[in-house]
Parts: structure tokens; C-alpha cells; sequence
């Protein structure tokens, strides 16, 4: 069996690639970055290494890498073949592999390869593959479509380890932490021939991606922007403060909260153990996690739909409790990280324009009881 697996980084390699590889696929790792395309295409395997006691090591194989920007055919080719898409790219760069995959389905209509195949993206977001197939459905012509709505599914899934940005000599090798969950929503799939070994299949996701977005991306994205503001530069050094992690655990509270009122899948005991084992995990001495990779793009962090607006916006509409997560995001508004092009962004747009307009532009918000609420926490940092 062969997989198309966009985004040879962290994750990719760390996660994705491991999960593939233990359920027999080759692996076709898609990547604009050279050193990466190249180094898989020289050595065919690499070693991940896990950021526990022991640091036992996991061996891939049977991988290739494919350049999209220098040789784009070859990838539709691959897809025009291939047993299983994956994505790990980042939920900005999904439109822009979008026409690739129209490419890829199409060839595969061309060819008259009929058999059914899932699309699964692997970020952190709400409806990541459903939104990649808006993007891929906008690139394909009345029959594209229907051969994809008849061969190729998009199942939406939620991703969860944690794999820091890595410093090693190796190009490939990649230490990630023992905990790996990987969820996928079944209802959406067409090749449900194909289950993976070790991934979870559910028959509706939307309990899970918020359980996950809204405690580990949450908590982390808390640990990250208070840890910043308290001069902070790694989540292991900031969980260590009392105050952070006081406003990690305040943060989730509140988000717990709403993940009760909203479903039925979990006992508060049991999202209190989640929690406070995803706690646990950003304490982990055998990683090194740089606040700056966890607080990345800041004008994303704050969208309508991500890890605090729309927690806050739900909580609101219950009318529960969210005073730490605003007070949160008034941190995240003061994020000044020069490294960061969103932060840069973020920063020049608070002094070309009035608070109030930049809360509007970035979060989505309507709400205006909740853009002054939002405007007091940032003005409170
Ligand atoms: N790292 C984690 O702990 C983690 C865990 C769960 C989910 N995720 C999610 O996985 C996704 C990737 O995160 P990551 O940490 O692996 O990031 P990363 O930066 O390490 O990896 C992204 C890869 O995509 C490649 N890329 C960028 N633009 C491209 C393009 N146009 N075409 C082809 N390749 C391109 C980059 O070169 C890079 O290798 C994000 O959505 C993230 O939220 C990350
Ligand atoms: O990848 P982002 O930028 O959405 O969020 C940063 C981290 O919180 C995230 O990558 C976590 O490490 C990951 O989601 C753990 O599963």
C-alpha cells in the first residue's frame, strides 16, 4: 500500500510517518523543503526518537520524498496511485496544495481508478479536511466533482503529540514525546475498507477535536502567551511558574466547562484526568519546547473558530464563565515576537489602527459586548 503525505516536518515525520509505516504503507512524503526531499530520498528511513526515560527509538522505512515546488507530476502521479492522503502542512498552507489534489483525482478519473480513497488533513483545527475539500472542489470541473463525490472522502481528525522544533545534525531525525492519539471521523470516509492500526475511528469527531483543541492547543497556547508576557522563552520553564500554570488550569476550567455543557461523551472526572494529564505532558523534562513554536502565528491563534474566540463565544452564549480566557487573549494582542510574521503583523496593525478595529479584523467578533470585553482585557496588559 502507498501514502501521499503532505509535510515531511514535525509532525509528519514524527507522527504521521510512524503511524504509516507500522500499518505497511510506503510513504511519499511531499515537501518544499530541499534538505528534507533530498535526505529521504538519499537514506529511505529514519529514526524517531522518544522524549521519555529509556529514549527508545522507532525505526521508519520505506519512504521517498517528493519536491512539489520542482516536480509537481510526479506528486500527482503519486496520488493518482496512491491507498491514502495525509496532510500535516499547517491550516495556511492547505489551499495551496489544494490544486495538487484536484490534479491527483483527476488523473486518478483519467486512468478510470476508481477505488475509493480517504483524504485525511492532520492539523489543528476544526473541519480540517472538510475545509481542504471546499479548496480541492474549487480546482476541479462538474465531473471532477462527481468522481470525488463518489471515490474520495475527506474524513475530518484531530492529531495530538507533541514534536518541538528540532536541533539535530540529522535533517530527519525527530524526538517526540510517548503520547500519541490520532482520531478519525468514519462517517466521512469512503475507503472504510482501511483502518488504521492504532487510530481511532469515531462516529462523529466533533467531541474529540474540541476536547483536543480546547485542552492541550488551550492550555499550551496559555502557557505559551502568559509565559511570554512573563518573559519566558520555553513551556517547560514557564509551567514551572505558579502564576502559569494557575492560568493554564484557570483556562481549562472554563474550557471544561463548556465541553460538558456541549456533550455527552465525557464525565467531568474523566475530562479532569485529560486534563490534568495534558498538563503533565507540557511539564515533560525529556523536551525542550520553545514558546515561540506554541504561541506560532498569533492572528491564526486568535480566528473565530480557534482555540480561544470560540470557546469564549460558546461560554458566552451559555453564560459561563470565561474571564481567563479573555484575560488570556488580552496576553496574546501584546505578543511581540520578531520572528514571527503574524506577530509583526499583529503589532503594526495595533498602532495603524484602533484597538477595536484590529479585535474586529483578527477574531471575526460581532458581538460588540464582547469586542469591548476583549478591548478592556488588552488595554488591563
Ligand atoms: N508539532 C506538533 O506538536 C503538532 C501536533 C499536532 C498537530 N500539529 C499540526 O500539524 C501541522 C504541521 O505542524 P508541524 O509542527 O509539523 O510544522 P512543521 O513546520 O514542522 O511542518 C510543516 C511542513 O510543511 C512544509 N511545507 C510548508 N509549505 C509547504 C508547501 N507549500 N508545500 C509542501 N510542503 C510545505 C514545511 O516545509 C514543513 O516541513 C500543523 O497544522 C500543526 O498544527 C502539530
Ligand atoms: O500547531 P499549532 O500552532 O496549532 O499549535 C502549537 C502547539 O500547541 C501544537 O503544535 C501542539 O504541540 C500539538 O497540537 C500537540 O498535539
Amino acid at each position: 500500500m502507498e501514502a501521499v503525505h503532505f509535510g515531511a516536518g514535525n509532525i509528519g515525520r514524527g507522527f504521521i510517518g510512524e503511524t504509516l509505516a507500522s500499518n505497511g504503507f510506503k510513504i511519499n512524503f511531499v515537501d518544499v523543503n530541499e534538505t528534507i526531499i533530498d535526505a529521504l530520498n538519499q537514506r529511505g528511513e529514519y529514526t524517531i526518537t522518544l522524549a521519555a526515560p529509556g529514549e527508545g527509538k522507532i525505526h521508519v522505512d520505506n519512504v521517498d520524498g517528493l519536491n512539489n515546488a520542482k516536480n509537481p507530476d510526479a506528486v500527482v502521479k503519486a496520488i493518482a496511485q496512491a491507498d491514502l492522503v495525509t496532510t500535516a502542512i499547517g491550516p495556511k498552507i492547505l489551499p495551496l496544495i489544494a490544486p495538487l489534489i484536484a490534479q491527483g483525482i483527476d488523473a486518478r478519473r483519467a486512468a478510470g481508478n476508481d477505488t475509493a480513497i480517504d483524504v485525511i488533513a492532520c492539523e489543528n483545527m476544526i473541519g480540517g479536511s472538510q475545509s481542504l475539500k471546499k479548496d480541492v472542489y474549487s480546482h476541479l470541473d462538474a465531473d471532477g466533482q462527481a468522481f470525488a463525490d463518489a471515490h474520495i472522502g475527506f474524513p475530518n481528525a484531530a492529531v495530538d503529540r507533541i514534536v518541538p522544533i528540532q536541533h539535530h545534525d540529522d535533517p530527519l531525525a525527530v524526538s517526540v514525546e510517548d503520547f500519541k492519539e490520532w482520531v478519525v471521523d468514519e462517517s466521512q470516509m469512503k475507503n472504510t475498507g482501511l483502518k488504521l492500526k492504532t487510530v481511532e475511528y469515531v462516529p462523529d469527531l466533533e467531541p474529540y477535536i474540541e476536547r483536543k483543541l480546547f485542552s492541550v492547543n488551550t492550555g499550551h497556547a496559555t502557557t505559551a502567551y502568559t509565559g511570554k508576557y512573563l518573559g519566558y522563552t520555553t513551556i517547560g520553564d514557564a509551567i514551572k511558574d505558579d502564576k502559569v500554570l494557575s492560568q493554564v488550569e484557570g483556562a481549562l476550567k472554563e474550557t471544561r466547562s463548556l465541553l460538558l455543557a456541549q456533550f455527552e461523551n465525557f464525565t467531568e472526572q474523566e475530562l479532569v484526568d485529560y486534563q490534568n494529564s495534558v498538563v503533565n505532558r507540557f511539564k515533560n523534562p525529556y523536551i525542550s519546547d520553545d514558546i515561540s513554536r506554541v504561541a506560532r502565528t498569533p492572528i491564526r491563534k486568535l480566528g473565530y473558530d480557534e482555540r480561544f474566540i470560540r470557546p469564549i463565544r460558546e461560554l458566552k452564549q451559555r453564560g459561563l464563565n470565561y474571564s481567563v480566557l479573555l484575560d488570556t487573549v488580552g496576553m496574546i494582542f501584546k505578543y511581540d515576537e520578531p520572528s514571527d510574521d503574524e506577530s509583526v503583523k499583529l503589532q503594526a496593525l495595533l498602532k495603524e489602527k484602533p484597538l477595536g478595529d484590529v479585535i474586529k479584523e483578527v477574531t471575526g467578533v460581532t458581538d460588540a459586548d464582547l469586542i469591548a470585553e476583549i478591548q478592556k482585557s488588552v488595554e488591563s496588559k
